[in-house]
């Protein structure tokens, strides 16, 4: 039986998933890298206590976590191990098998996702070096997107930007890809093929307008950095401010990406956290201005995905935000009338997968499953390579 490892490497998280076929028999994730990385297991049984990372840096502990997985797991029994690599650029999309020219171009795009590309392709250049024959293939969360029509992927810039691949193209493609597939047992066949909005909010945050399970518009860019405000990214952003930053306040190219990808977002405006869980903890009045703008700007990219879909028959709500901050959803949704949308208090309060009030359109919660999308890709092209 075919086995596949998959990883999964964002800004301060680093989840992991043993698939044999579709079936999962392992799946973990390493927390708050770069403070103090620690080890979960979400399922599946393997004792932990052997995982030991030299630092607390993203290289540090992804060498611990092929360590430690590697003492118990046959690893070059392994079909293959699957990536999730954020950006595909305009040459790739769909999941493909990697290879000195492929990594090369990946390479060449790390300044457009610095929280992602160069942590992913640093542990598959790792994976290579120990594990030379073992299949390693990227998953992009770009390939999602490509379905949606080319005015919706482009910016107001002179046309040559374009032609060079300065397009918006959207992320988090492999968790919008594992939500679509849910739609028609969650919310009805019809409303799945009909006109919804996914909203992914976890440490990055962005929407996307689906037309029967297609993605039509998105609010993420050129890079993570666009669209919805995030744990520590601003979102959608005057330019201006950009140039005012350089020119006025005299600030490097190196401490802008700084401000906008790591000091910016809830952390950014609370001055406290980017975590969700500590803003609505907080009885300080700028923890509560941050999460009051993280509603508005969720309700700004709600409108608009709606106001391009010409409707709205279903609204989804995943990503560790999305999936456990009723609050969050409660206020957000609350303000939603004009929509028909009705919310279901107790179902919200409670998490459950459907919280409308069975009129107007559905709204559910779904929790989203990455690892799984990988595993289901990486298989895919190890069954075709
Ligand atoms: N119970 C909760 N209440 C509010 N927010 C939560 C809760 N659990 C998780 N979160 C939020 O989810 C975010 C992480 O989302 P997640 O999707 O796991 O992140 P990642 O993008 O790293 O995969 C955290 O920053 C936190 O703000
Ligand atoms: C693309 C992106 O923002 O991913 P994450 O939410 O994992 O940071
Ligand atoms: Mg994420």
């Amino acid at each position: 039986m075919s086995r596949v490892l998959v990883l999964n490497a964002g800004s301060a998280t680093l989840k992991f998933g043993l698939y044999e076929a579709a079936d999962c028999r392992l799946r973990g994730e390493v927390e708050r890298i770069g403070d103090a990385p620690a080890l979960r297991l979400v399922s599946g049984d393997l004792d932990t206590d052997g995982f030991a990372p030299a630092d607390s840096g993203h290289a540090g502990v992804a060498e611990a976590l092929l360590d430690w997985l590697g003492s118990d797991l046959d690893l070059e029994g392994l079909a293959g191990v699957g990536h999730r690599v954020v950006h595909g650029g305009t040459r790739l999309a769909e999941p493909v098998r990697l290879d000195a020219d492929r990594l090369a171009y990946l390479e060449s795009l790390e300044p457009l996702a610095p929280l992602h590309q160069p942590q992913s392709l640093a542990i598959i250049r790792d994976l290579m070096a120990r594990h030379p024959s073992l299949p390693q293939v990227a998953c992009f969360d770009t390939a999602f997107h490509r379905t949606q029509p080319r005015v919706r992927q482009l910016f107001a810039l002179p046309r040559h930007l374009a032609d060079e691949g300065v397009l918006r193209y959207g992320f988090h493609g492999l968790s919008y890809a594992h939500v679509t597939r849910q739609l028609p047992a969650v919310v009805g066949e019809a409303a799945a093929r009909g006109r919804v909005v996914v909203a992914h909010l976890g440490q990055g945050c962005s929407l996307c307008a689906l037309e029967n399970g297609r993605s039509v518009a998105t609010s993420m860019g050129f890079t993570a950095l666009d669209g919805m405000m995030m744990g520590s990214r601003c979102g959608r952003l005057d330019p201006g401010v950009v140039l005012y930053l350089q020119q006025q306040r005299g600030m490097s190219v190196a401490e802008v990406e700084r401000l906008l990808y790591r000091e910016s977002g809830l952390l950014g405006v609370s001055g406290i956290s980017a975590d969700m869980r500590d803003l609505l903890a907080s009885p300080s009045p700028h923890a509560e201005e941050a999460v009051a703008l993280f509603v508005d700007r969720l309700l700004e990219e709600i409108g608009a995905s709606v106001a391009l879909l010409g409707g709205l028959d279903a609204l989804v709500f995943t990503g560790g935000i999305g999936e456990h901050a009723a609050e969050i959803r409660a206020r957000t949704l609350n303000a939603l009338g004009w929509l028909g949308i009705h919310l279901d208090a107790p179902a919200n309060a409670r998490h459950a997968l459907r919280i409308d009030g069975k009129k107007g359109p559905a709204v559910a919660v779904v929790p989203t499953d990455e690892e799984g999308e990988m595993a289901r890709g990486t298989l895919a092209c190890l069954d075709t390579r």
